[in-house]
């Protein structure tokens, strides 16, 4: 049987200890991530969806509990560390690029992920037709602003400038914490059909956290239901062909 590449075992990080404030923001959660698993992840506001992604990321230590990447445990393994091996995109555009590189330094930036030596534009040029090639897939003129600072960028091409630079040298992990919620309909939906395709044409191991349960449904071979800082549900790929929206809301008005 195949071995999950990463995984959380019985994972709690507590907050505020010996304070009337205690709490278990993670409680006792487990979680198997195997190869090219597509998991979309719900669950209400302040059920620990960030504070999840923080555990995997290297953001947050665990109470107790283990973090296992491919059978060895880097609980305390760095952040820096872990981008060797994974990559995020947030809500907000702003956090994804730095704004005064351009959109083409941003993308050679990403593509040194992980590695230690200082960064210097060399090797830009000859960059540039690949470069080219891939925003031009994202279809909203990113590939002729290749020059232009990403702050000047809309919120929509930066966005789209994110996720390539998450995913222009292969994660083994890639986590998208609501990448399209602050986009217009249009936009977000764009966005979210280039996310589909490229997780699945290069069979990308990723966790997406939505509040759509339409996406939710849609996407991925999985789906995980969080509810106080633990996996409350966990639908393989045949139960969630079965779930209808409705069945959603029963779980969250259920909890
Ligand atoms: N460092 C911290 N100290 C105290 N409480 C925290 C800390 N980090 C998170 N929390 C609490 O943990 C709970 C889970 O937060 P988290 O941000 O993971 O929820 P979420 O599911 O991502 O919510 P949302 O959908 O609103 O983004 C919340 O009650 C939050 O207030």
């Amino acid at each position: 049987m195949t071995k999950p590449i990463f995984q959380l075992k019985n994972v709690t990080k507590t907050v505020n200890t010996g304070t009337p404030e205690e709490l278990n923001i993670l409680d006792h959660l487990n979680l198997d991530i195997y190869d090219g698993d597509f998991i979309t992840v719900l669950g209400s506001n302040g059920a620990g969806k960030s504070t999840l992604f923080n555990s995997i990321t290297g953001n947050i230590t665990p109470t107790s509990g283990d973090v296992i990447y491919k059978n060895s445990k880097i609980n305390k393994m760095s952040v820096v560390k872990r981008t060797k091996f994974l990559s995020r995109v947030f809500q907000d555009p702003k956090l994804g690029t730095a704004p005064r590189m351009t959109v083409a330094e941003n993308l050679l930036l990403a593509e040194k992920r992980g590695e230690h030596r200082l960064f210097n534009l060399r090797g830009l040029k000859k960059q540039i037709p690949l470069f080219k090639k891939i925003t031009a897939k994202m279809n909203n003129s990113l590939d002729k602003r290749l020059n232009t600072p990403t702050g000047n960028l809309s919120g929509g091409q930066r966005q789209a400038l994110s996720f390539l630079m998450a995913t222009i040298k292969r994660p083994d992990i890639l986590l998208l914490d609501e990448h399209t919620a602050a986009l217009d309909p249009n936009t977000s939906e764009k966005l979210m059909k280039i996310t589909n395709d490229t997780i699945t044409d290069e069979k990308l191991t990723c966790l997406m956290i939505t509040h759509q349960l339409e996406d939710a449904l849609k996407y991925g071979n999985r789906l995980i239901v969080l509810h106080k800082g633990t996996i409350a549900y966990d639908f393989n790929s045949d139960e969630k062909k079965k779930l209808s929206k409705e069945d959603l809301y029963k779980f969250f008005s259920e909890k």
